[in-house]
């Protein structure tokens, strides 16, 4: 059996359920609330994320996906609520240590890191998300041991990715879908057991969607369990284990991408916005 078989297949028994149980959550977040003013951007009352699976987080535009993610990766520390990780709290604590514990989402390339290289931003990503830059700076024989491990790895991630050739230029140079591949790259420095990425597929030509889909596909066959927000649903349909909507700030619905496409609730959230709305034929084709 492939592993998304595996992975749908131990899905298989799930209600498609607003805030349902999984056999095997990795992750499972309760009265997660973020507001902004008097907005309510994020009110989760539950959500469990199944280890080892591809989980798609749709909505439309200002649904709070994007607060979700950050708010849960503890990028975004105005939040309340309790959420675990592997069994063990991870409510508000900071990026860094969230990404120790092996949770990581990815970025989008800033200004500043546009400046630098491929590899500097592969280095930076390995530091920064382990908050041991202080530490390591005062014992240099170990910096220097572990500088060469952060090397080695980041060379093996730009073989993995094909973008060797790209090892030594400016990050600003790289087409969309080779931003792309470096943003998870980047994210997989510090080798989480799961990932979080914020729109895989904006600005990404078809001739890396296939490939980038593939990379996403091989890490969930290697075990790393996947979050990802994405508008485009193709990608949705053709690569999530388990959909999970968000409607302002609410789960409205979850399930196979199958039942997701041609669930009332998802499609009215959809329709009854203005922008971001997928033709209710994307939804269900
Ligand atoms: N820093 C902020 N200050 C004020 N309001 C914010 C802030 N961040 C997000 N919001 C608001 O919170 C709501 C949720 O935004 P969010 O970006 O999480 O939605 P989203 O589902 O990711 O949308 P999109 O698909 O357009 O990226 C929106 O109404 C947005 O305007």
């Amino acid at each position: 059996m492939s592993d998304r078989n595996n992975a749908t297949a131990a899905l298989a028994d799930v209600a498609a359920e607003p805030g349902v149980a999984k056999p095997d959550p990795l992750l499972v977040a309760d009265n997660v609330q973020r507001s902004f003013g008097g907005l309510h951007a994020v009110d989760v009352d539950h959500l469990e994320i199944q280890r080892g699976a591809i989980t798609a987080l749709i909505g439309p535009n200002g649904a709070g996906k994007t607060t979700l993610f950050n708010v849960l990766t503890g990028f975004d520390r105005g939040g309340s609520g309790d959420w675990r990780f592997e069994g063990k709290k991870m409510s508000r604590l900071p990026a860094h240590r969230v990404a120790h514990r092996g949770m990581v989402r990815t970025f989008q390339l800033t200004k500043a890191l546009s400046r630098l290289t491929v590899l500097e931003n592969l280095q930076l990503g390995a530091t920064e998300q382990r908050g041991e830059a202080m530490f390591a700076s005062v014992v240099r024989p170990l910096w220097r041991r572990q500088e060469r491990a952060i090397i080695e790895r980041a060379d093996a991630l730009l073989a993995r990715f094909r973008l060797d050739h790209l090892r030594d230029e400016f990050a600003g140079t790289l087409s969309g879908g080779q931003r792309k591949l470096l943003e998870l790259a980047r994210a997989l420095m510090v080798q989480p057991r799961m990932l979080m990425l914020d729109e895989p597929m904006a600005g990404v030509n078809p001739a890396l969607t296939q490939s980038l889909l593939e990379h996403i596909t091989d890490l969930r066959d290697e075990g790393t369990t996947i979050c990802f927000v994405e508008h485009d649903m193709d990608m949705v349909m053709g690569t999530s284990d388990w959909v999970v909507c968000l409607a302002e700030g609410q789960v409205i619905a979850e399930g196979p991408p199958q039942a997701i496409g041609s669930n009332p609730a998802v499609i009215d959230a959809y329709l009854g916005k203005q922008h971001g709305a997928p033709p209710a034929e994307e939804l269900t084709s």
